[in-house]
């Protein structure tokens, strides 16, 4: 099989995840036979640097011709007082993509339980994920602007918008332990109001689910004081990013979560959920979990390659076993090791054929 994949690196940590993605995509390939084209293109503010634009035409043609999107995270300091930031780059693609539902699995590896600063029996069998709508809602709506004075963000979703998300939730609730549980602000804000009237009409077609309704700011405490209730969780697009990187921290670290942005038909982009880590770029310290793992959500939901998917997740989980430790993930025993050590362990696990899948507990 072959597949086009458009490779956006980034910013800061951003190319350093990116190689090792490659590095394991390239495992794939060899172990299963499949071809993989992966065209690289200029993005965020190494794009601004370049073309003057976080996100040139060429760039988003790439995108938009391929069967898949990787990237690996943009901005940093060096833009933050620019006229146009990266960020904003990153909005305009997932837009022009129209990839408005956005997959976070949270999976507590067995080992890292404890790195966590919360109870041990707490965070053990976490095991859920934010379906966070990602084209909508406060970071896109109009007007928004800013004087001397005054500044203007505006918050609106409609009815369309939100049904769409909400049944991505129910699909994958139904397919997983039928849970899903909606998070708003619906004491407070209109457009919680109306989210939480279409989360009751389209529960209605889906009576083996479970629905919940909890307000965001006690949704926040229960993600971290007791994670297991959960199995999907829905939301809008700014509480999804928030509470999304709350929940990294059941995990380990931030550099442990990967993510699926999917439109209705079009190519699916991939990218961790942490930024551009300037604070660690350059120094061998990021950990590459969280972007190779959105190569196995790529494979899966592009590809349909559910065997080669798993094995990528099995290498993952096998490194882990075997005490390999970025230095976010490093406790008091085990190896430390850079991006680029952890990437080979994972690769070199990639290539066998293990026997010991059954381990896993496989990702959505
Ligand atoms: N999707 C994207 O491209 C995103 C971009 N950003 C941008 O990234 C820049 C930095 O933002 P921050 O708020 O610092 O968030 P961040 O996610 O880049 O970093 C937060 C903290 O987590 C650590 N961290 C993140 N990823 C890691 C990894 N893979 N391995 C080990 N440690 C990791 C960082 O070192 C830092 O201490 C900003 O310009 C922001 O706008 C932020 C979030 C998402
Ligand atoms: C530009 C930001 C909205 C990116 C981000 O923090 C995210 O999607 O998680
Ligand atoms: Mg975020």
């Amino acid at each position: 099989m072959k597949k086009r994949i458009a490779v956006l690196p980034g910013d800061g940590i951003g190319p350093e995840v990116i190689k090792g993605a490659l590095q394991v995509l390239d495992g794939v390939a060899t172990r299963f036979g499949h071809e993989f084209e992966t065209i690289e293109q200029v993005f965020g503010g190494a794009a601004i640097d370049q073309e003057g634009t976080p996100i040139p035409e060429a760039t988003l043609k790439t995108c938009n011709d391929s069967d898949a999107v990787l990237l690996g995270a943009v901005g940093g300091p060096k833009w933050d007082k620019g006229d146009v930031r990266p960020e904003q780059g990153l909005l305009a693609l997932r837009k022009a993509m129209n990839v408005y539902a956005n997959v976070r699995p949270v999976h507590v590896y067995p080992g890292l339980e404890h790195l966590s600063p919360l109870k041990s029996n707490k965070v053990k069998g976490a095991d859920f994920v934010f379906v966070r709508e990602l084209t909508g809602g406060i970071y896109f709506s109009e007007p928004k602007e800013r004087n001397e004075k005054r500044a203007v963000d505006t918050l609106s979703y409609t009815r369309e918008e939100i049904t769409r998300i909400v049944e991505k939730a129910y699909d994958l609730a139904s397919s997983r332990r039928r849970k899903v549980t909606s998070v708003d602000k619906a004491n407070v804000l209109e457009t919680s109001k109306l989210w939480r009237e279409v989360v009751e009409d389209v529960a209605k077609k889906y009576p083996n689910v479970e629905t919940e309704h909890l307000l965001v700011d006690y949704a926040a405490m229960r993600t971290i004081s007791n994670p297991t209730s959960f199995d999907v969780v829905v939301t809008e697009n700014m509480f999804g990013d928030i509470l999304s990187d709350e929940a990294s921290v059941l995990t380990g670290s931030l550099g442990m979560m990967p993510s699926a942005s999917l439109s209705e038909n079009g190519p699916g982009l991939y990218e961790p959920i942490h930024g551009s880590a300037p604070d660690i770029a350059g120094s061998g310290k990021a950990n590459p979990i969280g972007m190779i793992l959105s190569v196995a959500m790529m494979l899966r939901h592009s590809f349909k390659l559910e065997k080669e998917a798993e094995a990528v997740e099995l290498a993952v989980f096998e490194t882990l076993q075997a005490g390999y430790r970025t230095q976010d993930i490093f406790g008091e025993s085990g190896t430390l090791v850079t991006t680029k050590e952890m990437v080979n362990q994972i690769h070199f696990r990639m290539l066998e054929d293990s026997t010991s899948a059954t381990l896993l507990e496989v990702y959505v």
